[in-house]
């Protein structure tokens, strides 16, 4: 029986790792969770997998929940998270926090060795060097949650760096594939939450509008997969049954495909290496969807990938500020504050106006995510 540690317990992924623990409750034990607002999703959570502890962001939320037994111990505070994930009876982290909240957590459970299921991309791109140098001190494997990394770690399957011309990773061009920039002038927050193919966050939902979160992957690929960025490929598929491939010096490519569904990512990160049943509605049926389509990346159309790829081989600070721009414009066209298009302008100005620094340790890139957020949302108060 393992004991299952996650943080972002009410979110998307969350709710979906909790599927898994309930179709395989034989061997996986809720632990600790950690959420941030959502009480009621919480309180459910609580009421049928009874964790050990529970971590809540502040005093009020902890006097929201209604925990009446000596079973179960409320932690407050963002130290908390840290400690949960390295806590002794914690035999597997899932990171499936938003935002660059999740970093510390993450080098807390490779600090005492735990197995990582990490959907938290942010932590990559944030401060991928500091997480892989460490996991690598400690001999920890980061096993990708997100479906596109996932399809490339099995496909890669162990095999030799040197062996590998490229990884193609798949975009489904999210909600406004087909629009043109003209027409991205006067989209709302209800048009860019509707992405074609995924149920997910809101915040992920938007990047995959903007086409922020293909780039957000590609540094991820870069730092999981240790694959210069010029070995990194973006290609446009619609449907989403690829979930990505790598292509070999033989010139052999190996695709991960299968019907978008997260929880066959999230379940293999947490069964690796082995795999066990998945009861999902929808299993691939190719000769229903018949075609599948491709077509190239336009980086004019998708000017965040292009930043993307340029914080990702400037390195340094570049990409902390790159996720932490990302992440303030998000929320501020979250909440009507700004449009869509000025997303990009956003992250674009804060890009431009940094003076690069080199191998930052944590202290750095935390000064600097808290900077960039305070001078973007200077303007906007
Ligand atoms: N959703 C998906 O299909 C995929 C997501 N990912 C990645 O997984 C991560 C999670 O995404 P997703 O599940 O969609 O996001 P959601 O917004 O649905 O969930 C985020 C979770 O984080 C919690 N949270 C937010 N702030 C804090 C905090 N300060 N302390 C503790 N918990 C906090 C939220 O709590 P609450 O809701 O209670 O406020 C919620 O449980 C992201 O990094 C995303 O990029 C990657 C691939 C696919
Ligand atoms: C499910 C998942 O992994 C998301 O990151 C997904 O990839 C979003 O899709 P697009 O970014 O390709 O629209
Ligand atoms: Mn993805």
């Amino acid at each position: 029986m393992k004991n299952i540690t996650l943080l972002g317990a009410t979110g998307s992924i969350g709710r979906q790792t909790l599927d898994v623990l309930r179709e395989h409750s034989n061997q996986f034990r809720l632990y600790a969770i950690a959420f941030g607002r959502n009480v009621e999703k919480a309180q459910e959570i609580i009421n049928e997998f009874h964790p050990r502890k529970v971590v809540v962001q502040d005093e009020k939320i902890r006097q929201a929940l209604d925990i009446h037994n000596s079973h179960t111990s409320v932690l407050v505070g963002k130290e908390a998270l840290e400690e949960i994930s390295a806590d002794s009876e914690t035999d597997v982290l899932v990171n499936a926090v938003m935002g660059s909240i999740g970093l510390e957590a993450t080098l807390a459970a490779i600090k005492t060795r735990k197995q990582i299921a990490i959907a938290n991309k942010e932590t990559l791109v944030t401060a991928g060097h500091l997480v892989m140098e460490a996991a690598a001190k400690y001999g920890v494997d980061l096993l990708p949650v997100d479906s596109e990394h996932s399809a490339i770690f099995q496909a890669l399957n162990g095999e030799a760096h040197h062996d590998i011309n490229r990884i193609i990773l798949t975009a489904s061009g999210g909600s406004f594939r087909d629009k043109t920039r003209e027409e991205l002038k006067s989209v709302t927050v209800a048009d860019a939450l509707n992405h074609p193919n995924w149920s997910m966050g809101d915040k992920i939902t938007i990047d995959s509008a903007s086409m922020m979160n293909k780039g957000l992957e590609v540094i991820e690929a870069h730092w999981l997969f240790d694959i210069p960025y010029d070995k990194i490929d973006v290609i446009q598929h619609k449907e989403s049954i690829i979930h990505s491939m790598v292509e070999y010096a033989d010139t052999s490519v190996i695709a991960q495909l299968g019907t978008p569904d997260m929880r066959v990512p999230i379940q293999y990160a947490l069964t690796y290496p082995d795999r066990l049943s998945l009861p999902i509605s929808k299993k691939l049926d190719l000769i229903e969807i018949s075609t599948l389509h491709f077509s190239k990346m336009d980086l004019k159309r998708f000017p965040c990938l292009d930043f993307a790829y340029q914080a990702g081989k400037q390195g340094g600070s570049m990409p902390t500020v790159l996720n932490a721009a990302n992440e303030v414009a998000v929320d501020l066209f979250l909440r009507e504050k700004i449009t869509f298009l000025e997303i990009e302008k956003v992250i674009e100005n804060a890009l431009i106006n940094h003076t690069i620094i080199p191998n930052p340790d944590l202290e750095t890139i935390n000064g600097i995510d808290q900077e960039i957020r305070r001078q973007i949302l200077k303007s906007y108060r």
